[in-house]
């Protein structure tokens, strides 16, 4: 006998994960019912993460006409006085345009949505409380757990919502600080902290570590540290916080061995944790490490309980709004008898910071590791021709290229458009192309992208023979003579 159901499928949580799970099963015609505890749909990503903080560094860029201080000098500025509400109008829109187009989206799908706290009965039941404390249970043949993450927030930081903040309360600030400080530089420590610089806030970065972002390759931290430090940021690196007091009104940082950094707002980004707690696990016959995080099949989504999944920043690493999509999309098609193969191996990393970085594949130290023998290639933007019309001098691009088989392992951009222009050598990578790609393809010009072929010659000048007779990597005809590149040095 087949037990019936409510729901063919009950996803909690409607950030992107969640989302792209229910349409997916929707499209399988299967009913679905997505919970969220959220007053609104989104998720973190919508409210508080990925949405409005870009909002806010694309507002920050626009008014402070950061684009355009390499034409113009450094005290170029579109607007003289940028106050929180300049911020914030740009930001609300943002967020309740984007809320719209995804209830749009649900009611085409004819996708139940149900605003309430969930929390297992059994593992297959789920009891939904209302804000005004109302119960009702349904029933899922299957569950996709994509509750997400929230800060991590210690027992010794004060957080007070005005001077002692997390990155929730970044979204809500009423007024703009002269000096920041920020306590982990994790990714949203350091877009933020690179926003407020922008806004020429003072700012100063203090994290546990000797180095700041470690899964990125060295050399392309080494270089946006280094234009960081050149505007002004201060990094106390290898300090971590001891405590937090107050003196004079402002936050004051005690780092270990007794450093004291002071600033107007103080920022808390040690870290984020499964939005676990209220869930119930014990009831679904699962548990959730000490992050609140839930254990999975990388391939299927499947928990320990094969009909309940989780998806997104509740599993954990890589916790990005763009790779929880793909794993509830894979986890609903899995579900629904669908199963699909694993996403391709390398996805990009895209911090929106200013300037941007963004990178794929392997990391320099990661090719060493491998003892895969290798060869970078470098580009300036300034070499390319739209840098210059744009006054982008800072940017740069780096691709590492196996010397063996001449394909190409990882590619690292700092500057502007980073997170757009790493998606071409994504596709090169994925699809296992060689680097002479890049020097044989006609790109657009001017462009940015221009960049790839600067670097690709680079690896190719640096890997191709100069004594006399000596045969050439690649064929001298697969070289354009013009080369797009100005200053690509052969
Ligand atoms: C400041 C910041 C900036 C970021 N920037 C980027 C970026 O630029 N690019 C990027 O790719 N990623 C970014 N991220 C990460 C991205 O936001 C997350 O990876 C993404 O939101 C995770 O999606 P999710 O679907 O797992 O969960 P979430 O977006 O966290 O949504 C989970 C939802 O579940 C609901 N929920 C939780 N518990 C329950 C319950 N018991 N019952 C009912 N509902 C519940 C919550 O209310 C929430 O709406 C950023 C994150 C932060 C914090
Ligand atoms: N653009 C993006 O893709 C994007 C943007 C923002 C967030 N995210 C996601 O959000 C997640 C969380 O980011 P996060 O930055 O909060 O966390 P994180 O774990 O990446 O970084 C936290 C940092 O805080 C430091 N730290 C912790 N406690 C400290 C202390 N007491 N003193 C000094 N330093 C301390 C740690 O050493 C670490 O470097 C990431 O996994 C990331 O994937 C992604």
């Amino acid at each position: 006998m087949t037990q019936a159901y409510d729901y063919d499928l009950i996803v909690i949580g409607s950030g992107p994960s969640g989302r792209r799970a229910s349409v997916q099963a929707s499209k399988f015609g299967k009913s679905v019912l997505v919970i969220d505890r959220h007053g609104q749909m989104g998720g973190v990503s919508v409210h508080t993460g990925t949405i409005p903080s870009k909002t806010l560094r694309e507002t920050v860029l626009n008014l402070t006409g950061w684009r355009e201080r390499g034409i113009y000098g450094i005290n170029y500025r579109v607007k003289q006085h940028i106050d929180a509400q300049d911020l914030g109008r740009r930001v609300g829109k943002t967020l309740s345009d984007k809320v719209d187009v995804l209830e749009h989206q649900f009611a085409r799908n004819g996708i139940t949505l149900m605003y309430g706290s969930a929390r297992f009965r059994d593992p297959h039941t789920l009891e939904v409380t209302d804000a005004q404390g109302d119960v009702q249970h349904v029933t899922g043949k299957s569950i996709v757990i994509a509750v997400g993450s929230e800060p991590h927030r210690p027992d010794h930081i004060p957080f007070d919502g005005t001077c002692v903040i997390d990155s929730d309360g970044m979204v809500k600030l009423d007024k703009i600080p002269r000096s920041l400080v920020v306590i982990g530089a994790g990714v949203i420590g350091i877009e933020y902290a690179t926003i407020f610089s922008a806004l020429d806030v003072r700012v100063t970065v203090v994290d546990q570590r000797d180095h700041i972002l470690d899964f990125i390759d060295r050399e392309t931290v080494q270089e946006f540290v280094h234009q960081l430090r050149e505007r002004g940021v201060n990094f106390r690196l290898g300090c971590t916080l001891d405590s937090i007091i107050m003196e004079a009104g402002q936050p004051v940082a005690i780092l270990d061995g007794g450093r004291r950094v002071r600033g107007d707002l103080l920022l808390y980004t040690g870290g984020r944790q499964g939005a676990t707690a209220d869930l119930n696990l014990a009831a679904a016959d699962l548990t959730a490490d000490s992050r609140g995080r839930l254990k999975v099949d990388p391939d299927s989504f499947q928990t320990d309980v094969s009909h309940i999944y989780a998806t997104g920043d509740v599993i954990g690493f890589p916790a990005l709004a763009s790779t929880s999509m793909e794993q509830g999309r894979i986890a609903a098609c899995h579900a629904c008898g669908y199963p699909v193969p694993p996403a391709p191996t390398y996805f990009p990393y895209g911090i929106y910071s200013v300037p941007e970085i963004s990178t794929v594949g392997l990391t320099e130290e990661e090719a060493q590791q491998k003892k895969l023998p290798y060869e970078t290639g470098i580009a300036r933007f300034r070499e390319t021709s739209r840098g210059q019309i744009m006054g982008e001098t800072a940017g740069f691009l780096k691709i590492i290229v196996c010397l063996q088989t001449h394909k190409l392992l990882g590619v690292h951009i700092v500057g502007e458009a980073a997170t757009e222009l790493i998606h071409i050598g994504q596709a090169v990578l994925n699809f296992g192309g060689s680097f002479e790609y890049f020097i044989e393809a006609t790109f657009n010009y001017p462009t940015f992208a221009e960049a790839y072929k600067i670097a690709a010659l680079d690896v190719w000048n640096r890997m191709t023979p100069r004594q006399d007779g000596e045969p050439p990597a690649i064929a001298p005809e697969a070289l354009s003579p013009e080369r797009g590149a100005e200053g690509a040095a052969v």
